[in-house]
């Protein structure tokens, strides 16, 4: 079944064009990363999904339901669950009673202690909320997301500000929300972060889709080349080494492989040959982070070459203006 059907969806900000005809669909139970550059219009579709903006055109479906309909956007209110940047909360309540007092607007909320245990604040259950340090305030905003026992979770960039272990942490909550049933749409700007977790992403630049896919093959990087890099030994030529090389940056030279296993057996052999190591011998396959930048920077290319670009867009104005979206 699909959790959010989207479909030539348009949003306009007065002359400027935020949203340009996007589609995309989330089948249920996924983890679904919508991911751009700034400006791109993520929380622009996302504010419209969850019945925070209306649209100017196109479908939406979200959980079968219109959440541009007044009736289906209430009832979608108790079927979703929103972590977003900057959720209002009342500094003097502790964890507890500010994640229990939320529980209070849901028909079916999960239990209090259990929530607490899932985004792990134990510790801090009695805590004041103006006590905590940043990334538990935001265990807290996820515990405030998911208390509702949502079918559904857009999560807004959930580990912004997270320390390493503190992000393991998170992308843990997060899949065992995702195998408890719950669907997932988040947005990140940490690549790593999408290539943990999602089991498909979209990559929006410019308000349209200009990719999707799972992320390991998004734009084709599954069948794309193997880079070989290496450090050319001393007193070898480029026209020496066995492979189409190229001069890379940080005096390294580049090979691009089809044939991974074949090549670097070449190579190695010509290297053992000669006595000299591959010093700083690395094999990779394009990360999901160069293949963001490709298509994120291809698009920016286009538009600076075509005539009808907007040029000097106004600067996303950044978080903390969804209308009406706080629930505490
Ligand atoms: N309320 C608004 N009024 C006018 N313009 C807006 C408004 N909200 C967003 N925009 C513009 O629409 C475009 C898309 O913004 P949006 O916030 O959806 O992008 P985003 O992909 O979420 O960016 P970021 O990663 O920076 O949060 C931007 O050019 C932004 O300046």
């Amino acid at each position: 079944m699909t959790a959010v059907a989207v479909d030539g969806l348009r949003k306009r900000y007065g002359d400027h064009e935020a949203v340009r005809g996007v589609d995309f669909t989330v089948r249920d139970g996924e983890i679904f990363a919508l991911l751009g550059p700034n400006g791109a219009g993520k929380t622009t579709t996302l504010e419209i999904l969850e019945g925070f903006r209306d649209r100017d055109g196109g479908s939406v479906e979200v959980l079968g339901r219109d959440p541009g309909r007044k009736a289906d956007g209430r009832w979608l209110r108790g079927q979703i669950g929103l972590v977003l940047q900057d959720i209002a909360v009342e500094p003097y309540l502790s964890v507890r009673e500010t994640i229990a007092r939320n529980a209070g607007y849901y028909p079916e909320p999960r239990g209090v202690d259990e929530v607490i245990d899932l985004v792990g604040l134990e510790e801090k259950r009695g805590a004041k909320v103006k006590d905590l340090s940043g990334g538990q305030k935001r265990r807290l905003d996820l515990a405030l997301g998911v208390v509702g026992n949502p079918q559904l979770l857009f999560l807004d960039e959930p580990t912004t500000g997270f320390d390493p272990n503190a992000r393991r942490g998170a992308w843990e909550v997060v899949r065992n929300l995702r195998d408890a049933g719950t669907t997932i749409v988040l947005t990140t700007h940490y690549m790593d972060e999408a290539q943990a977790l999602a089991d498909s992403v979209a990559v929006i630049a410019g308000g349209r889709i200009v990719a999707a896919g799972t992320p390991d093959t998004l734009g084709g990087r599954d069948s794309a080349l193997a880079r070989i890099r290496f450090a050319l030994p001393q007193g070898a030529a480029i026209a020496d080494v066995p492979l189409p090389v190229t001069d890379a940056e940080d005096g390294l030279v580049t090979a691009e492989a089809e044939e991974p296993t074949a090549a670097l057996h070449r190579l190695t052999e010509w290297a053992l040959r000669r006595g000299t190591p591959l010093e700083r011998l690395t094999v990779e396959q394009p990360t999901l982070e160069d293949v963001y930048l490709s298509l994120t920077g291809k698009y920016a290319e286009k538009e600076a070459s075509s005539p009808s670009s907007e040029r000097g867009r106004r600067p996303s104005p950044g978080r903390g203006r969804r209308p009406g979206r706080s629930r505490s």
